[in-house]
């Protein structure tokens, strides 16, 4: 255990951080994923997610097809790679906050206080060797692709303030292009790949045991 490693949380325990990285498709339950992990783990872990890190498009509409928000390039992921090893030292950073609604990263920022377990999530989190050497178990939710564009549909017109024509085009023309040149190939670099992404009690409850080991540890 390197000493740069180890920090004092709430509970007065030293311990050795634990960074896991959760990528997978749109759609595939990586935030459903990372919810259990915290919901069992409370305050000893956070979650980060690749998306706050977008780089601001707010002067573009997701209609104009020049835009691409599933590019390894949209991404200010030196920011990320910057704030978690800050984190990993027990220093707190301010996340950025993006909304999806205007493409935009809003001027607040969001505390993030140090934690055990540093969760992050995001499609494209396996695509960039300096962001996998910093993760101590990298897991890839595999959820078919049929799957996924349900659940995107559902998901992008009740949350994201999209029409299922916007969805569909924007699918057709970046997010299952992208999907199949940086994200699936990304899938090989993972510790483990769960089927059935998102609720796959086994799966998760493996996943939880193998934390507790290390927070025992
Ligand atoms: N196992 C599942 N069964 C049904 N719906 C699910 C399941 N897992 C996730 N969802 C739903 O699918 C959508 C996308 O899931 P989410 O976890 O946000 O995926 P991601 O973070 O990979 O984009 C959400 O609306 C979520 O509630
Ligand atoms: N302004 C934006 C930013 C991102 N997207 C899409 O989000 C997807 C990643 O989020 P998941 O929760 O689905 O993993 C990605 O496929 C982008 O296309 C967007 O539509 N608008």
């Amino acid at each position: 255990m390197t000493k740069k490693n180890i920090i004092k949380f709430k509970r007065g325990k030293k311990m050795k951080t634990f960074l896991i990285g959760i990528a997978g498709g749109t759609a595939s339950g990586k935030t459903t994923l990372a919810r259990i992990l915290k919901d069992s783990f409370q305050e000893d872990a956070i979650i980060l997610k690749h998306d706050y890190y977008y780089y601001d498009r707010s002067h573009f509409k997701v209609e104009d097809e020049k835009i691409n928000f599933d590019h390894p390039d949209s991404f200010e992921t030196e920011l990320l790679v910057k704030q978690l090893k800050k984190l990993k030292k027990g220093e707190a950073v301010q996340r950025p906050v993006y909304s999806y609604k205007t493409n935009e990263r809003l001027a607040e920022k969001k505390r993030v206080n140090p934690a055990a377990i540093i969760i992050v999530e995001g499609i494209l989190i396996f695509h960039y060797e300096i962001l996998r050497k910093l993760f101590d178990l990298k897991i890839y939710v595999d959820t078919d692709a049929d799957i996924r564009l349900l659940r995107r549909i559902s998901r992008d017109i009740k949350e994201r303030d999209r029409s299922f024509e916007s969805v569909k085009r924007q699918y057709l023309s970046t997010v299952k292009p992208m999907h199949e040149k940086y994200v699936e190939p990304s899938k090989y670099y993972s510790d483990i790949i769960i089927p059935h992404g998102g609720l796959n009690e086994i799966a998760n409850d493996l996943i939880i045991k193998k934390i507790k080991d290390h927070l025992r540890n």
